[in-house]
């Protein structure tokens, strides 16, 4: 090597060296700006009380700062506070008059400005038992077990006639759709439920996407499938308001006839468009979670022999149990479940789906000794307190059993929420995994294509290939 080289090196060296040392400089002035601008105004007792952090875009929260539970960060523009311990969790969750929702802009774009994200407390809390109360507690369901019982073994059928491989996950999604839109509006017609189907698969890839409004962002196809699907809705709605018109009866009320019907205490109706906005909203919440949970139960059980053998011989011994003369299964037989509950509540737990929610304080709250000051972000991060070995013992081995015993204590398992936004189909979807589960155990077997498929963590997490397999009948169990 020459001289003159070598000292080009050098100096090319130095140079690289200077430029990294700027960019730490830079970085923690940045920082330090952010700090100081969004902390500034608290006054320097309140801003004593904030949770650790540094106002940085992203927070390694937990492993940077220690256990506080609460640390501050700047996230989506705003000045954020992360929760991730249950305890502090419980307290924001359960207190919706200090937090309310405060999903970012883009989000309420999409599931729209009068369903339950955004909407005033009191008409939150007039909509959401109306609309909860048909789909809450197994009493309720009864109505729909036949229909999802059936949905399932035709699913299960269908699939184990075809030739080649399916995208497992897709028509999982395309099940749990059916039975939501039969919920909330019986009666559509198939090229509606596949169009809103469609659409909903645009409307997903773009709900956790940057909110980029440009051709070929997912945020913008977003964008374009809920137009479409306010169409679908609209259409929806304008006959079913003309057929009452004409003095059709019903067969039977859904919701959609609840919401067209419902009156406040001075007896005004919901408009179309908050009506849509609810069965966006829903049809959405409705399905995509209960599909994901379903696939990844299934797989999971594929996986462990011990958990799926021992599954196994729960449903084969209800099924002895069952009268010859019964049709389908009973609501007596779902109580029965107990270790598929279990195999439920962990898939739940060890994918954390909803991996995190957003609120906003509406005053100064104290939570666990730290200030969230008021108009700040709130983000509960569930996947922390899931995966926290203190709270759940080896928490990256699948371990339905942990669940054994007496419930949880309250803030530790937040896969449905907590408080007044709980779920409202926790119990819709835990009986429509299940009955999948049942039939599946009994009677098929899930061949992977690629087992060890590269996931994908945005909007839920899915094999990429969304988990492509055989669906095998290996048995016809008095099915
Ligand atoms: C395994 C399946 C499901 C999971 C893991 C799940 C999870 C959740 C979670 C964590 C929340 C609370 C969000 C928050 O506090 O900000 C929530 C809310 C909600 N879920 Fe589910 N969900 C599932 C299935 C369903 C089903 C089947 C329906 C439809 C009937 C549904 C409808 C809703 C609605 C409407 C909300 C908003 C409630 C409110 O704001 O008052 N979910 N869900």
């Amino acid at each position: 090597m020459g001289e003159e080289t070598a000292v080009g090196m050098w100096y090319f060296a130095a140079v690289a060296m200077a430029a990294a040392v700027l960019a730490v400089v830079v970085d923690a002035v940045v920082r330090r700006a952010h700090a100081w601008w969004w902390t500034a105004s608290l006054g320097a007792g309140r801003r004593a009380r904030l949770p650790p952090g540094d106002m940085a875009e992203i927070c390694m929260a937990n492993g940077r700062f220690g256990r506080t539970g609460l640390y501050r960060a700047f996230m989506f523009s705003s000045p954020t506070i992360l929760v991730t311990i249950p305890e502090a969790c419980k307290q924001v969750l359960m207190d919706d008059e200090a937090f309310i929702l405060g999903w970012p802009k883009s989000t309420v774009t999409l599931i729209g400005a009068k369903s339950f994200i955004a909407i005033p407390h009191e008409e939150h809390r007039r909509l959401r038992k109306l609309t909860a109360a048909p789909i809450n507690g197994l009493d309720a369901l009864t109505a729909y077990l036949g229909f999802i019982d059936h949905t399932v073994v035709s699913t299960l059928q269908a699939l184990s006639t075809r030739e080649e491989e399916v995208e497992f996950l897709t028509e999982l999604r395309r099940m749990t759709f059916r039975i939501i839109v039969q919920i909330f509006m019986s009666g559509a017609d198939d090229r509606t439920v596949e169009a809103l189907e469609r659409c909903y698969t645009d409307l997903n890839y773009g709900l956790r996407a940057m909110a980029i409004n440009l051709p070929g962002f997912a945020y913008h196809r977003a964008l374009k499938a809920c137009k479409k699907m306010v169409e679908l809705l609209q259409h929806v709605l304008d006959q079913r308001r003309a057929a009452t018109a004409k003095g059709f009866p019903r067969p039977s009320v859904d919701m959609m006839d609840r919401l067209i019907k419902v009156e406040d205490e001075h007896g005004r109706r919901l408009e179309d468009d908050a009506i849509i906005d609810m069965l966006v909203m829903y049809l959405n919440a409705g399905h995509e979670s209960s599909g994901h949970i379903t696939m990844w139960a299934t797989v999971f059980m594929q996986e462990n022999p011990d958990i799926l053998a021992k599954a196994k011989a729960e449903q084969e011994e209800i099924m002895r149990n069952i009268p010859p003369t019964q049709k389908g299964l009973s609501l007596k037989d779902f109580r029965k479940m107990e270790y598929l509950s279990q195999v439920i509540d962990e898939t739940v737990r060890f994918m954390s789906i909803n991996f995190v929610t957003f609120r906003q304080a509406t005053r100064d709250v104290f939570v666990n000794g730290y200030l969230i000051p008021k108009g700040w972000k709130v983000q509960l991060w569930f996947r922390s307190v899931h995966t926290d070995p203190q709270i759940h013992p080896h928490p990256n081995k699948f371990n339905p059993s942990r669940w054994e015993g007496p419930p949880p204590r309250a803030g530790t398992f937040l896969a449905f929420g907590l408080g007044p936004r709980l779920c409202p189909g926790n119990d819709l979807a835990k009986l429509e995994i299940s009955v999948f589960l049942h039939h599946f155990l009994l009677g098929y077997k899930l061949t992977r294509a690629n087992p060890s498929c590269r996931l994908r963590y945005l909007p839920h997490v899915r094999p990429v290939d969304n988990c492509l397999a055989k669906i095998t009948k290996i048995s016809s169990h008095g099915y």
